[in-house]
């Protein structure tokens, strides 16, 4: 039986959980596919194992054909030893690695400016759900690694986790996804503030990093077999949200999401389901010969609630600054982790 390895970060969100439900339900028939579960806390990884278990014995009706067993990895990408000990655990049991959805992400909001969502969704119901303004953001935030804590836990952290697992990934000839967002406009990222510590919306500016980020590394991946694409899941309900929510605000939220596919908007996708479409499309039916690699695949909602692939043009500008900068730092960090992990075993 033919084996696959996938890694999902944050495996335990809306869409990482519908990713790994999709990635059962279309990968090949007699494979032996190990799920590597990744979170910050074991019990999120012994809960989602178990709603995975739940969906491939009675909802997938792939049992039979396709078998699955799993594997963890604990890694808090704002903490580099943590990264480096992912690796070390990776290069430890894989020699190849099939899947990489980089899907694990953060922000830090400080809660919801509750008078302006009042003022957007009056004056402009459709925007007010699509781009909303009135998230509020700490500024200047740093990890304990003493750079920007959302560049570090959505762009750098995992960057240099992908750096170090390279020869897996090429081995198996891998396919790396990126999770953006459609909140990654050019007016998120100042050139001269690539750490986010100045924004007031670092958030954005981190999916801004990751869509420039791959952009100026696909093509030297390619040349390892490796597949790197860049995807957005639209708008689609979130454990993240539901800490700013109450029953009426829940529920005023997802009226508001309805009205705006009613509206036409393609991208209030709801469900996690339909939001993970992209992710898999791209590794299960995307021909890598022929679909481009430089625009970002979204996933899409009609009107009528039918699901479909969106794809949008990125814009270049600022690609070879931010990836001098990130390579810079992935240098650094060589260096001030070369000496963290010594075998401690010595052969008798
Ligand atoms: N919800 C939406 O409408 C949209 C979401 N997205 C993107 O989709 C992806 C998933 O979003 P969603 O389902 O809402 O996820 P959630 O915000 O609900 O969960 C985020 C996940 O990321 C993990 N995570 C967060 N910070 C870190 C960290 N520092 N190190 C390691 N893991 C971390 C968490 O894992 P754990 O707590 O288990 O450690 C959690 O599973 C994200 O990339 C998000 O930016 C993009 C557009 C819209
Ligand atoms: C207005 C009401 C009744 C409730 C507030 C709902 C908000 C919590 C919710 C509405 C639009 C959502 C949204 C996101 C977060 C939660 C909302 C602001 C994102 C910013 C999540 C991350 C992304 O990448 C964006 C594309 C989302 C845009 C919509």
């Amino acid at each position: 039986m033919n084996r696959k390895v996938a890694i999902v970060t944050g495996t335990n969100s809306n869409l990482g959980l519908n990713t790994v439900f999709r990635l059962i339900e279309t990968e090949d028939s007699n494979v032996r596919l190990t799920i590597v579960v990744t979170s910050r806390t074991l019990p999120r990884v012994q809960e989602v194992i178990v709603q995975i278990k739940d969906f491939y014995n009675n909802k997938s009706k792939r049992v039979g054909d396709l078998e699955i067993d799993f594997d963890y990895l604990l890694v808090d990408f704002t903490n580099m030893i943590s990264v480096l000990n992912a690796y070390y655990d990776i290069n430890n049991k894989y020699d190849a690695i099939n899947y990489l959805f980089v899907n694990a992400a953060q922000g830090i909001f400080d809660g919801i400016d509750w008078f302006g969502a009042v003022k957007e969704v009056l004056t402009s119901p459709l925007d007010a759900v699509t781009n909303p303004t009135y998230k509020i953001q700490l500024v200047g935030v740093k990890s304990k690694d003493d750079m920007g804590l959302i560049f570090q836990a959505n762009v750098f952290g995992p960057y240099y986790f992908i750096s170090k697992i390279l020869p897996q990934l090429s081995k198996g000839k891998a396919y790396i996804v990126w999770v953006s967002s459609i909140m990654s406009d050019p007016k998120y990222l100042s050139l001269n503030d690539i750490e986010l510590l100045k924004s007031d919306a670092s958030y954005e500016g981190s999916k801004r990093l990751v869509d420039l980020l791959h952009l100026a590394t696909y093509k030297d991946l390619k040349k390892l077999g490796i597949n790197q694409y860049v995807v957005q899941p639209g708008i689609f309900t979130s454990h993240s949200f539901s800490k700013y929510l109450n029953f009426f605000t829940y529920f005023g939220m997802l009226f508001l999401f309805y009205l705006a596919r009613w509206l036409g908007s393609p991208w209030h996708n709801i469900d996690g389901y339909k939001a993970a479409n992209a992710s898999v499309y791209v590794t299960r039916l995307a021909n890598p010969n022929f679909e481009k690699q430089d625009a970002k695949y979204g996933s899409a909602t009609s009107r009528d609630g039918m699901p479909y692939i969106k794809t949008l043009p990125i814009d270049p500008t600022g690609a070879s600054d931010v990836f001098a900068y990130i390579q810079k730092k992935k240098l650094e960090w060589d260096e001030k982790l070369k000496d963290q992990i010594v075998e401690t075993r010595v052969p008798v």
